[in-house]
């Protein structure tokens, strides 16, 4: 039998902005079973926030229903909320308490005894590496130490569920890595089932084990990367030839789209074809003079669900896998 830490029926969110509906959440059905650590990714507006919302009860959806960690959202919102952590986007950066008074404050305000609160709070500072900064003034840490202060406080009462509404934004590369390091660990020793949202397609690709793609208010896919890059991804290959007609030509043979002298295919086997493709081109009397073959990303699966991509969006800043669909020399 599954242990499920989130279920949703038909979840939905209206909200009126001058007069006009908007739609942020449309129908959602969610199931994420005790101990994963699932990505909601989408671009800007899709609703995951909205989404996180209304599963940690700081806001009451227009129509549906969810239970998160046994309780259901609307019949026992103060269940939900003892039995989860959250992580909102407004960082702890206003805080002006020492990082360990501010732990201990959390404590307090879960109920939690003094010697319990100590206890738990040194155990976090030390296995989130905060020990460095621990009598420092909250506002004086970096982004990435405020942001591990911040997964601390969410984890003070040992929730079984945490929800975490875009951990990494605005962080560089070397404190989003660090980041997801102490995230995976915490998950590796304490079994934390985790549910966070991000931009960045490389986070949700590498280190999620179960992806739900939100656009315009719906989840329009939800499986784990490899198996939604093999569906909808296919191997990226591109061939350049010496001129626009030729790509024409060559594009009746092997498929896919013509930019100027460059054909760009979709193939689920792109490194198998990609030789016999220039083969039979050659063979043909069209030669290509540039190829390119790459595996699929999150975005390619966007694409192929929406037909735009999450980077063209601008959703996915200092995504550092951006790969490029230009091709090298043969
Ligand atoms: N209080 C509100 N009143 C009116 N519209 C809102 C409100 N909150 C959110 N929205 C709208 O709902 C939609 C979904 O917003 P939401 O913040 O859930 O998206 P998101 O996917 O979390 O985006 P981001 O990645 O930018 O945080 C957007 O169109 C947003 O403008």
């Amino acid at each position: 039998m599954t242990n499920q830490m989130i279920t949703a029926r038909g979840l939905t969110k209206t909200f009126r902005a001058k007069g006009q509906p908007v739609e942020a959440v449309r129908d959602v059905d969610l199931a994420v079973e005790a101990g994963e650590l699932v990505a909601f990714l989408g671009p800007n507006g899709a609703g995951k926030s909205t989404t996180l919302r209304m599963l940690t009860t700081l806001l009451p959806p227009t129509a549906g229903e969810a239970t998160v960690a046994g309780c259901d959202i609307r019949l026992d919102p103060a269940g939900v909320r003892r039995r989860i952590g959250y992580v909102g986007q407004g960082d702890s950066g206003g805080h002006s308490q020492r990082v360990r008074d501010e732990l201990h404050a959390q404590g307090a305000f879960y109920g939690l005894g003094r010697r319990e609160t100590r206890v738990r709070a040194a155990e976090l500072v030390e296995s989130l590496e905060l020990g460095q900064v621990a009598n420092r003034q909250v506002q004086s840490l970096s982004g990435g130490q405020k942001r591990r202060v911040d997964i601390a406080l969410g984890l003070l009462h040992r929730p079984e569920l945490l929800f975490l509404d875009e951990p990494s934004t605005g962080l560089d590369p070397h404190s989003r890595a660090n980041l997801w390091e102490h995230i995976i660990e915490l998950r590796r020793t304490t079994g934390t089932t985790i549910f966070l949202t991000t931009h960045y397609l490389d986070e949700a690709d590498e280190l999620a084990e179960r992806v739900m793609v939100m656009d315009h208010g719906r989840v329009i896919a939800d499986d784990t990367a490899p198996a939604l890059k093999q569906q909808l991804g296919g191997d990226r290959v591109t061939l350049a030839f010496g001129s626009a007609s030729d790509a024409a030509a060559a594009a009746s043979h092997v498929g896919g789209e013509v930019h100027g002298a460059v054909v760009t295919v979709t193939a689920p086997d792109g490194d198998r074809a990609l030789p016999r493709w220039i083969r039979g081109l050659a063979a043909d009397g069209l030669e290509v003079t540039a190829a390119t073959h790459r595996a699929p990303t999150l975005d390619d699966v966007f694409l192929a669900l929406t037909g735009r991509s999450l980077r063209e969006e601008g959703a996915t800043p200092g995504s550092d896998e951006a790969a490029s669909d230009e091709p090298a020399a043969a």
